[in-house]
């Protein structure tokens, strides 16, 4: 998403030597996102998820995680020169948690900021999670599996926003579909962001294409209020939920109304 909006981008991946491996490869260079480090391996097969929609575009994703569980601190270490030199790193978790956390510890050690996104949400995350990242950004299953929170509205979407901010997240984004999103920090409190209302063909990806649009926004336009990134990113987001696929239903900037991508 934030290769198609305009951002200079590079992944940190593993794929198996396969067909999807090198098509995964390829899609990378038709998008001209930097996969030095993006490598291939004979221990495993690409990861691979199966995507069921429903009727009211709604998605069950079913992830065989392969190759992406090979991923390790090495390769973040090997990476070390990239992440330093970066604006924004994205992190999440179908790579072990352990290799998502040293990427996050280098950001942070060298001033780039991040953005967390726990998914697959798992239990038991471990905590030092939460002050590793800048921003931790969940979608309603996953900060109820770290909170404990039931969140059905606005209301509970601020109690699990809050109670991820006292575990040490400095700012908290807790996405609620097409009800918007709350941002949680120090200087705003459960703020409630609305979001636009579509008719959703197909949600698959719109929190992938919310994160890499706000990533965006950091990267490239870090005077932009980030209340007025997440109004643009939600944008974004439901636009890709008006058409079928993940990444080919995000929209590039050509496609954009200029106003989202100008200060
Ligand atoms: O492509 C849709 C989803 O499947 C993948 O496995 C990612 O989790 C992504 O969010």
């Amino acid at each position: 998403m934030a290769a198609k909006l305009g951002a200079r981008t590079a992944m940190v991946a593993k794929l198996g030597n396969d067909f999807y491996g090198n098509n995964t490869k390829e899609n990378f260079k038709q998008h001209e996102v930097d996969d030095t480090h993006v490598k291939q391996t004979d221990r495993d097969s690409s990861g691979v998820a199966s995507i069921i929609v429903s009727e009211d575009g709604q998605n069950s994703i079913v992830i065989v995680s392969g190759a992406n569980l090979l991923l390790s601190e090495d390769d973040v270490h090997a990476a070390k020169d990239l992440i330093r030199h970066s604006k924004v790193l994205v992190c999440q978790l179908e790579v072990p948690p352990s290799t998502s956390l040293a990427a996050l510890r280098l950001a942070k050690s060298n001033k780039v900021y991040s953005i967390f996104n726990p998914a697959p949400a798992i239990e038991n995350l471990d905590p030092q999670f939460y002050t590793a990242c800048d921003m931790l950004c969940a979608n309603e299953s996953e900060a109820e599996l770290l909170t404990g929170v039931p969140i059905t509205d606005e209301q509970s979407a601020k109690l699990a926003a809050k109670k991820l901010h006292e575990k040490g997240c400095d700012t908290v984004l807790v996405t609620i579909g097409d009800k918007g999103s709350v941002l949680h920090t120090s200087g705003q409190e459960g703020l409630h962001i609305p979001a636009d209302s579509v008719v959703a063909v197909d949600t698959t990806g719109a929190g992938d294409a919310f994160i890499g649009a706000l990533a965006f926004y950091k990267a490239t336009m870090p005077t932009l209020s980030l209340v007025e990134s997440v109004k643009r990113a939600s944008i974004i987001a439901a636009i890709s939920c008006k058409s079928r696929g993940t990444q080919c239903s995000f929209p590039s900037a050509d496609q954009l109304n200029p106003a989202l991508l100008t200060l």
